[in-house]
């Protein structure tokens, strides 16, 4: 195996192994807590662009299966890892962690104090890094800057049968679960690419609309701001991470980089209404800022427990809900997968909802 470095941009490096692809890559560092999950992880498009580090010691053990991928290919820049293993013992398991990177095409290092550099991170905040063969005194700036949701999302709409409601899902990089969880709750589902106008969506009359999960800076988005308020103004919607910034966004909120962004499967919300709190699995670097929400629009339905952030709104009279975190789990614990039941139990009740004037 071949001797690889992390460069961090401000001037750290990590020594280890690469593996997966022999390229070199350079991505914005983050850190995920998960103790499972390494597969589902890997394969959300939420992280393209981005170098994810491994808390969890050891990656690759229980293999990769065929049923656990969140998308077609892995679409992240990278992987850091502290220990590897070559020979997964999983009855599912049907590759290697570090065989189903390099068909992917994503570079990794592994054998890295990962416990360091995630240490690092949480001092510095969300710190560009390279990944390369050789040690590099600087960070490549050349690199252009990617739109990470153009790459991620369909190009083509896609239609899902189904008996029960027609939910149309605008595909930012979404997670397969949330397409599954529709599908079991008896949806019909039509999945559109992120730049599908209002007028679009409304010729498909669906019954809901679902904003995706997806990568990036919700800003970058901008555009399609007033779209994404019409369609939410017409048709009862759920946002969930990405969607739910551009619901917030769309509604004149601003959002803002946390230092080091909240990725795993153990953060806990609470949920305003009840006081109760529910584990959640998350994903995101941006969170709404509080003091831009209008209260006489949206109420705050869920804070983070760790940090009081805003994870979840609600229209004060229209069906519009967002939630920051992963009702659809995948990995992670399942106590919010009601949100996207409901969702859809919902709709059966709305019928032809009559809507405020707005
Ligand atoms: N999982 C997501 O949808 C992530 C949303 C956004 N890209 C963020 O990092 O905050």
């Amino acid at each position: 195996m071949k001797q690889g470095y992390l460069t961090l941009e401000t001037g750290e490096v990590f020594e280890g192994v690469l593996i997966g692809a022999e390229k070199d890559s350079l991505g914005e560092v983050v850190f995920n807590t998960s103790m499972t999950g390494y597969q589902e992880i890997i394969t959300d498009p939420s992280y393209a662009g981005q170098i994810i580090t491994f808390c969890y010691p050891i990656i690759g053990n229980y293999g990769i299966n065929a049923i656990d991928d969140e998308s077609i290919s892995p679409a992240l820049s990278g992987v850091i890892i502290g220990d590897l293993c070559e020979t997964p013992s999983h009855y599912q398991s049907i590759n290697k962690f570090s065989e189903k990177l390099k068909q992917a095409g994503v570079p990794g290092i592994a054998g890295v104090d990962t416990r360091l550099l995630v240490k690092t991170i949480r001092s510095r905040g969300t710190v560009k890094g390279y990944l390369s063969h050789t040690k590099k005194a600087n960070l490549p700036t050349t690199a252009k800057q990617e739109f990470w949701v153009e790459k991620v999302s369909t190009k083509k709409t896609q239609f899902f049968k189904n008996n029960g409601h027609h939910v149309v899902l605008i595909d930012f990089g979404y997670k397969k679960s949330i397409l599954n969880a529709l599908l079991e709750e008896g949806c019909a589902v039509t999945i559109v690419p992120y730049n599908t106008p209002f007028e679009k969506i409304k010729v498909m009359n669906p019954d809901g609309v679902l904003l995706s999960n997806g990568p990036g800076d919700p800003m970058e988005l901008k555009k399609w701001f007033p779209e994404i308020k019409k369609v939410s103004q017409q048709f009862p919607t759920l946002g969930i991470c990405l969607g739910h910034q551009l619901i917030a966004l769309a509604y004149g909120a601003k959002t803002e980089k946390l230092a080091y962004g909240h990725r795993g499967g153990n953060h806990p919300v609470k949920e305003l209404t009840t006081g109760k709190v529910k584990i959640t699995a998350q994903n995101h670097g941006y969170v709404v800022v509080d003091e831009s929400i209008d209260e006489s629009v949206f109420a705050v339905t869920y804070r983070n427990v760790n940090d009081q952030s805003i994870e979840g709104l609600k229209h004060q009279s229209n069906p519009i809900q967002t939630v920051q975190f992963h009702p659809e789990a995948h990995p992670g614990p399942s106590d919010t997968e009601y949100i996207l039941k409901d969702f859809v139990k919902q709709l059966a009740s709305l019928g032809e909802t009559v809507y405020a004037a707005r």
